[in-house]
């Protein structure tokens, strides 16, 4: 049978043949041998292991168990050499982690109570694969976090970056502080339990939004890492990113990396390189003239990794922006990925394919990590791939991969979770114009559907394709709430099941809905339309219920697809019954009354959260450049009263360089007084004649950094 081995291996020889699995085994090099992956032999051989039976050789290059292969074994780091033939069993590592691996595979091998005759050779591309928990938002919680350790050893991902951007004792205002005793304790029991898995524990600081470039905050810094040191930490990392004014500047920051490196990393035995994350750390910020890269790329110790995020904050890594970076910080970046991160898009969940990162990268980048969501069970099916790409490249398969990952993830509901998370992959409309591919198999269908329908005809074959998918979408739905196999999993993402099962029976009943149409039953049409309304009120219902942020409250699935298929549908079945009918039956209201115009680079593609009467502008992670006249204008569809608004840029200083103004027709424009609060926000009303317009724009001298956290305008007829 084809090896299933993941990640997938390098070099694979088969013989074809097989053995039975022996009833016992002579394990060979134990006391050498790395003791995890010894550990690891014995918890998955159980009693079978002893020292009579079948030979089983297990340890590292120059170990005297695995003398005989020594120049079989892969010369690169974690690199082993795995054999398994009539005579012995060869678990040989290049290092101590590569004898982990090979034992890894090697379980992997066991198959319905037989071993394949095999011979593996084999060893990663990217130096440092894994996982930086680094979005913002509520952080994985402890049990989140010892099952993601696991699942990092199983894939062999060796790096665990600790950087969740709402830990105050990572970032402000306590980075200064040590861990309480029980965040402590629990973090040391990360450390622990990471090691057993061979996977690098980083924790990271996010000092950059308070920090004084004085002797007393580079201090509090080397206290802390001292701190995490006597917790077992022994790989750091600092992170600049999403910071402005002081903190932001390069020269400041190099002096300290390179006191932090000459001083703690390279003085101690057992430090990994120092990692940092700048703050320019995406090309479409770059700004030659301010030469923060070639600062870094001069004064930095060369032992430092430089973090990068691509192209842009959310981006595809390619061969040639790794190149150029690569060029600008004179070293391999260590590539932050953010994906499967959702932090910016809360209302989805990004359960598609790892695809569009170049497989010609790896000569350029010293480590690729992923930023995941928020839902640690939900992010593996992302990290799953990840895993498989950065191991080995050139024969990543981004369906193959996937579609594993599910039957790893969800062995018991594999169908189920298929088609939940082919429908559950897009963001939707975001700031960062970064799209994903969603209900690709049915979108060629839907479309041609719905082109024919609109011109007058009903394909039929078409028709019963949809009417199986929603069929699927609602069995899967209901399948996949009551599995119990992977229950944190299921808690996870049971808000958006609910809002999938509405979404499947919304689904068949608009076809039949539109077939109803087509024969003319109008008590069956009337039925179906009020079914549909009611299953739609239920879907709002939902949105307000669950997955309640600041953000991007709610729950949405199917949104490319599925859900605007299930609106054509209805409005066009809807319309044509009221011409035949003379009837007046209400559409779904899903037009948005107000509109966002702006020249600030940034906030180009911000979405709208539009509610009943108010409107909110998606608040923005990361630092905006307002340069001088950038406006931020919104457009209503009729003239309102403006009974309340109110912006929060998060700015020390006032906001003097700033004015909110109104107009009913574009033209004359009337300032609205604003008046702070209690918590720095800055709040405003309109009384006066109702208004079409209200708009923010910077009339001051400079350009402006500040945090887009809040801006909203409550508007009433
Ligand atoms: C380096 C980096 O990507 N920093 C932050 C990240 O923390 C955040 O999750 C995201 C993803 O929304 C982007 C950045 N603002």
């Amino acid at each position: 049978q084809d090896i299933q081995v993941q990640p997938s291996p390098r070099q694979v020889n088969v013989t074809g043949k097989s053995m039975a699995i022996p009833v016992a085994f002579r394990l060979v090099g134990e006391q050498e041998a790395n003791p995890h992956a010894i550990t690891l032999l014995k918890q998955s051989l159980g009693d079978r292991l002893g020292t009579e039976g079948f030979p089983l050789y297990v340890g590292e290059k120059g170990g005297r168990g695995v003398r005989g292969v020594k120049r079989l074994i892969p010369d690169h780091p974690e690199g082993y050499y795995l054999s398994i033939t009539d005579k012995a069993i060869m678990l040989a590592g290049n290092d101590e982690r590569g004898t982990y691996y090979a034992v890894r595979t090697f379980m992997q091998l066991f198959h319905e109570g037989h071993l394949p005759f095999v011979e593996i050779q084999d060893y990663p591309d990217v130096r440092f694969r894994g996982v930086v928990e680094g979005f913002y938002g509520t952080p994985w919680s402890h049990e989140a976090r010892l099952r993601q350790l696991r699942f990092y050893g199983e894939n062999k991902l060796n790096t665990y970056i600790y950087g969740p951007k709402d830990d105050p004792y990572h970032s402000s205002p306590n980075w200064r502080k040590p861990y309480p005793v029980k965040e402590a304790a629990r973090l040391a029991e990360l450390v622990k339990v990471a090691d057993e898995n061979e996977v690098d524990f980083v924790w990271a600081i996010h000092p950059g939004l308070d920090i004084r470039w004085e002797t007393s905050d580079r201090d509090s810094l080397m206290a802390k890492f001292e701190h995490m040191y006597d917790l077992g930490v022994r790989s750091f990392a600092v992170f600049f990113d999403d910071i402005s004014g002081e903190g932001a500047k390069a020269d400041r920051q190099v002096e300290l990396l390179n006191y932090i490196d000459d001083h703690f990393v390279q003085v101690k035995p057992d430090v990994t390189p120092l990692i940092v994350c700048p703050t320019e750390y995406n090309k479409g910020w770059v700004r030659p003239e301010s030469g923060y890269l070639a600062t870094i790329g001069e004064k930095l110790n060369p032992s430092v990794e430089v973090m990068w995020t691509g192209d842009r904050v959310i981006s595809e890594i390619t061969k040639e922006g790794v190149e150029w970076i690569r060029e600008q910080i004179k070293r391999p970046s260590y590539i932050w990925w953010n994906f499967p991160v959702s932090d910016y898009v809360r209302d989805h969940l990004l359960l598609g394919e790892v695809y569009g990162n170049g497989k010609d990268i790896a000569g350029s980048i010293s480590g690729f990590v992923a930023n995941p969501m928020e839902w640690a069970e939900a992010s593996k099916l992302a990290i799953y791939c990840v895993a498989d790409y950065t191991w080995n490249m050139q024969s990543y398969d981004r369906f193959r991969s996937w579609h594993r990952a599910i039957r790893a993830i969800m062995p018991e509901n594999v169908e189920a979770f298929t088609v939940f998370a082919r429908h559950n992959s897009d963001l939707g409309e975001n700031v960062h114009r970064f799209r994903r591919e969603e209900s690709v198999e049915i979108q060629p269908v839907a479309e041609r559907f719905m082109k024919g329908y609109r011109e007058g005809h009903c394909d039929e074959r078409d028709f019963l394709a949809l009417q199986d998918e929603f069929e699927r979408v609602a069995e899967a739905a209901d399948l996949l709430l009551i599995d119990r196999e992977n229950e944190a999993l299921i808690e996870e993402i049971t808000p958006w099941l609910h809002q999938f099962k509405i979404l499947g029976d919304a689904g068949q009943e608009v076809l039949a809905m539109l077939k109803a149409g087509e024969r003319g039953d109008r008590e069956l049409f009337l039925r179906k339309y009020n079914h549909v309304k009611a299953l739609r009120k239920r879907s709002y219902e939902l949105e307000r219920q669950f997955n309640q942020n600041p953000y991007q409250p709610g729950v949405k699935t199917g949104t490319t697809v599925l859900q605007p298929l299930v609106l054509d549908v209805f409005t066009e079945a809807t319309e044509r019954f009221n011409r035949q009918n003379g009837t007046d039956l209400p559409l779904l209201a899903d037009y948005s009354p107000c509109k966002l115009t702006t020249n600030v680079p940034q906030l180009e593609s911000l979405p709208l959260q539009v509610y009943p009467n108010r409107v909110h502008l998606t608040p923005l992670l990361e630092v905006v450049k307002w340069p001088v006249g950038g406006y931020l204008q919104l457009e209503f569809d009729d003239a309102y009263r403006i009974p309340g608004t109110r912006l929060n840029f998060d700015v020390k200083g006032d906001l003097s360089w700033g004015v909110m103004e109104v107009s009913a027709d574009g033209e004359t424009w009337q300032t609205v007084a604003l008046t702070r609060d209690t918590r720095g926000r800055l709040n405003g009303k309109w009384e006066d004649a109702p208004v079409k317009f209200v708009r923010f724009t910077n009339t001051g001298e400079g350009e402006q950094q500040v945090y887009l956290r809040e801006f909203y305008v409550v508007f009433s007829l």
